[in-house]
C-alpha cells in the first residue's frame, strides 16, 4: 500500500467520528487534505458540518471543494479537531508543524472538546525526536531567541542543529507572520519539560509539541487501521 492511500485510510476512519451538526477543527498537511477531501463528499451527500481551518491552505481547499468554513471568533468552541501529525509517540505527545501551521493548529486543537490524530505508521516513535522539533519565533530578536532557546535545551541535555526554516531563497513565513526555527535535537525524553523550558523564551510564539491534547490516533498500516489512546504515563 503507497502513503497516500494510508493517509487515506487512516482520514477514512478518522471521519467515522464526525457526525452532522459537529463544529469541527480541520488541520493542516498531506493527511489532513486526504480528510477535507472525503469529508466534502460527505457535506455534498447533505452531512451538516461547520469547520475551522488551521491554515490558509486548508482553508483554501475547503473553499475549492465546498466545506462550509467558519472562524474561531465567531465559534470559538469545537466538537472535535481532526489534524495530521510528524511523530506520534505512545502518550499520544505530537511533534507538529512540519507544514508550518503549528499555532493556528494548537489554538484550534486547544478549542476543541477532542483532538483526532490521523497518521501512516511510519509517524509512531519512542521517544520524539526524530523530526526537527519545529518553533515559531518572533521575527525580531531572532538571534538572540535562538540563543536562548540552545541554551534552555542544553539545560535539558539537548543539543543539535537549530535551523531557519526556509522556502527556497526565501525565510518561511507562518500565517501569522512569524519564522520558523527547526531543532534537531534527536532524543526528546521529557517532552514536558521541554515544553516549559521553550514558552519560557520571550520571543518563542509557540513549539510544535502537542502534549495531552490527542486523545486518539488512527494510524493506517498496511494490514489495517488501528485506533491508538495514549499509555498512561509511568513516570508520575
Ligand atoms: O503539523 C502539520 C502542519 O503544520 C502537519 O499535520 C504535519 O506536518 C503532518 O503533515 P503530513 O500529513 O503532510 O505528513
Amino acid at each position: 500500500m503507497d502513503a497516500r492511500t494510508l493517509k487515506i485510510e487512516a482520514a477514512r476512519v478518522a471521519l467515522s467520528h464526525v457526525h452532522s451538526g459537529m463544529k469541527l477543527g480541520i488541520g493542516t498537511g498531506s493527511t489532513a487534505e486526504e480528510f477535507v477531501r472525503l469529508l466534502a463528499a460527505e457535506v455534498a451527500g447533505g452531512m451538516e458540518i461547520i469547520g475551522v481551518p488551521t491554515s490558509e491552505r486548508t482553508a483554501a481547499l475547503c473553499r475549492e471543494l465546498g466545506v462550509p468554513l467558519t472562524t474561531l471568533d465567531e465559534m470559538p468552541h469545537l466538537d472535535l479537531t481532526i489534524d495530521g501529525a510528524d511523530e506520534i509517540d505512545p502518550e499520544l505527545t505530537l511533534v507538529k508543524g512540519g507544514g508550518g501551521a503549528l499555532l493556528r493548529e494548537k489554538i484550534v486543537a486547544a478549542a476543541s472538546d477532542a483532538m483526532i490524530v490521523i497518521a501512516d505508521e511510519s509517524k509512531l516513535v519512542d521517544p520524539l525526536g526524530r523530526f526537527p522539533l519545529p518553533i515559531e519565533v518572533n521575527r525580531f530578536g531572532l538571534q538572540a531567541t535562538k540563543l536562548a532557546v540552545e541554551t534552555a535545551a542544553r539545560t535539558l541535555g539537548l543539543d543539535g542543529a537549530i535551523a531557519l526554516r526556509m522556502a527556497g531563497d526565501q525565510e518561511f513565513v507562518t500565517d501569522g507572520g512569524h519564522l520558523i526555527l527547526d531543532a534537531s535535537f534527536g532524543r526528546i525524553p521529557d517532552p514536558r519539560a521541554l515544553s516549559t523550558a521553550l514558552h519560557a523564551v520571550p520571543g518563542v510564539v509557540e513549539h510544535g509539541l502537542f502534549i495531552d491534547m490527542a486523545r486518539l490516533a488512527v494510524v493506517a498500516r498496511a494490514g489495517g487501521v488501528e485506533e491508538i489512546t495514549p499509555r498512561t504515563n509511568q513516570r508520575s
